[in-house]
């Protein structure tokens, strides 16, 4: 299984003038095999910009991420990407999606239809797999890209605001879904969203992050993944332990919300290339 190390990782990009602009500064953690990782925090303090530099699409300006001990420096088919929208070839069956990978590699047919029907089975798309992906509803994109995600059988799975797109309704179905995939597929994943509480019921770790610098404040362990694989994600989210906790990440959000309108005008260039501003300190820092 797949041991994921971040180390002393920056990425900055040309700001207005000489200043740059620090997407993430000095970040630093490992993630252990088989771990799901829910990263949260207000837009701009660098989410994308990190999962781009797991993928392999972007280079770190300086530090490193290593996989199994070995430098990412550029996409590989042991990392697979599930997006927002689920980037599907639109035009092609759903089998065909979901077998696109392995018939790249030279898998022989008969290895690939047994494969996607396993995964269409996990995914619960079964009875839809010759239709075409662009007559299904974005729920069932979302599980035809999860499955083709698995297809690769990818040793870590890195998500963007994959149920981002969805009604509440399927996009609770849809983090059933992704805790049996996370059990029964035994992957390391690092997921990202805009919703507390699916970063709360779908990572076991959860890392708050803050802007300007782009950085990890927080780095929560979490019971609730867990309990929500036996107890139903309904249950968990009714305890107690779970609201407080809610209430507790979702204060330390806004607290970091109004940080970010506050400095918006008061933000000045640093020497460093950073924005000075309010963001991160208080309650937050
Ligand atoms: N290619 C780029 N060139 C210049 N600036 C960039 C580039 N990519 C990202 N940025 C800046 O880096 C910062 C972090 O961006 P990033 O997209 O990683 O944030 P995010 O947390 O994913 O935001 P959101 O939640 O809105 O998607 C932002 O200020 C963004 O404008």
């Amino acid at each position: 299984m797949t041991t994921l190390t971040v180390r002393n990782l920056s990425v900055s990009f040309p700001a207005t003038g000489q200043t740059r602009l620090a997407a993430l500064q000095d970040v630093s953690f490992t993630i252990a095999a088989g771990e799901m990782v829910a990263i949260l925090g207000p837009s701009g303090c660098g989410k994308t910009t990190l999962l781009n530099v797991l993928a392999g699409f972007l280079r770190p300006t300086s530090g490193e991420a290593l996989l199994n001990g070995h430098p990412i420096s550029g996409p590989g088919a042991e990392r697979g990407v599930v997006f927002q929208q689920g980037a599907l070839f639109e035009w092609m069956s759903v089998k065909a999606n979901v077998t696109f990978g392995p018939r790249m590699k030279g898998m022989p047919r008969a290895e690939r239809d047994a494969l996607a029907r396993r995964l269409l089975g996990l995914v619960g798309l079964s009875d839809v797999s010759d239709r075409a992906v662009h007559s299904l509803s974005g729920g069932m994109q979302q599980r035809v890209a999860l499955a083709r995600c698995l297809a690769n059988d990818p040793a870590l799975i890195l998500m963007d605001e994959p149920l981002g797109a969805l009604d509440a309704l399927t996009r609770e179905k849809m983090q059933e879904l992704v805790l049996k995939l996370w059990h029964e597929a035994a992957r390391t994943v690092v997921l990202i969203t805009h919703s507390v509480e699916e970063a709360m019921l779908l990572g076991e770790r959860l890392f708050i992050m803050a802007p300007r610098p782009g950085r990890i404040l927080q780095d929560y362990r979490l019971p609730f993944a867990r309990a929500a694989q036996t107890e139903g994600i309904r249950a968990v989210k009714q305890t107690q332990a779970f609201q407080r906790q809610r209430d507790e990440i979702l204060s330390l959000i806004w607290d970091m919300e109004e940080a970010i309108m506050g400095s918006d005008t008061e933000a000045e260039p640093q020497g460093d290339g950073t924005r000075a501003g309010k963001s991160g300190t208080g309650k937050a820092a």
